[in-house]
């Protein structure tokens, strides 16, 4: 996703040099830099956000974009840091959503050339370099059509068996939570005002089948739950987004942080931002 993002960089700025040969490089970068942090942020808001939040989460934590004019919810006090538990719990979510392999597909955009083990991957940077990086056109092809996976308990055995040769990305997630102090999932459903289960049955938010897998995993010890184990296996909160309430909860309030912290956040007005014709 880097890579593309730089490759976009670089041909906006070739657009820009065209239309004002008399900019400098420097002006010519930041420029694009500019335009570039605002289609992520479009992107991300526009497109990715809806996929993973209900429309009234994000109605409710301002994190719909304006169709017009300009936004003003910037608010200094607001601090933008990515908070711990969403680093280390919360969006590593995602962790869930890989597959076990990916393909290439043509241009055609209905030739699947090869398929590579997501395990041959790790650690080689070849398809980056082989054929001019020709190679990750057709990777991008391939994700951008693909569906994605739902998020929940289930995780793809290249990332749980095979990850970096030996590794468990899931063990590593639950392991980096207690590293870092993130404190238990119930707690985080009290911080988020949602029902705090006493047992194991007051689960609500889970299927019945994970509620009884949980209680054989942590020994019927409801407290010591970690939030990654139980956010990414909560039932999703409607059937066309990702998770569940508690991580609903924290993901928005992190992105709208994000946001509303941001004081060069693509829809400001002033200096910084857009004009209105941009
Ligand atoms: C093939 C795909 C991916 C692989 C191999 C991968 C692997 C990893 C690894 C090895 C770590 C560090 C684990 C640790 O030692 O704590 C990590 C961290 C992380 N991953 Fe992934 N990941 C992938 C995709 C994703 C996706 C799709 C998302 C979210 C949508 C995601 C979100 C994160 C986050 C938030 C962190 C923590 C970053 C930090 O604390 O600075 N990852 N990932």
């Amino acid at each position: 996703m880097h890579l593309l993002f730089v490759r976009e960089h670089q041909r906006i700025v070739k657009e820009l040099k065209t239309k004002q040969p008399t900019w400098s490089d420097n002006i010519l970068y930041l420029e694009a830099r500019k335009i570039v942090g605002a289609l992520m942020q479009q992107i991300t808001y526009g497109e990715y956000l809806p996929l993973v939040l209900t429309d009234d989460v994000r109605n409710n934590n301002g994190l719909k974009l304006l169709d017009d004019g300009f936004s003003t919810d910037y608010d200094p006090k607001v601090d933008p840091t990515i908070r711990n538990e969403f680093a280390v719990g919360v969006f590593r979510f995602g962790h869930s959503q890989i597959p076990d392999g990916l393909g290439h597909l043509l241009h055609d955009f209905n030739t699947i050339q090869e398929d590579t083990p997501l395990e041959d991957l790790f650690l080689d940077p070849k398809l980056l370099v082989t054929n001019g990086g020709s190679k990750v056109v057709d990777l991008a092809r391939f994700i951008i059509t693909e569906e994605a996976q739902k998020v929940d308990r289930f995780f793809e055995s290249s990332i749980r068996n095979t990850l970096f040769g030996i590794t468990d990305l899931t063990s590593l997630n639950i392991q980096r939570g207690r590293d870092h102090g993130v404190a238990p999932y119930i707690e985080y459903r009290r911080y988020c005002g949602l029902s705090v289960p006493t047992n194991f049955d007051e689960l609500t938010d889970h299927p019945e089948s994970t509620r009884q897998v949980l209680k054989d995993a942590y020994n019927d010890e409801i407290e010591d739950i970690d939030l990654f184990v139980a956010g990414v296996s909560e039932i999703p909160m409607s059937d066309s987004t990702f998770l569940g309430p508690t991580f609903s909860c924290l993901l928005s309030e992190q992105f709208r942080a994000l946001k509303v912290g941001d004081r060069f956040w693509y829809e400001r007005e002033g200096p910084g931002g857009f004009t209105e014709g941009k």
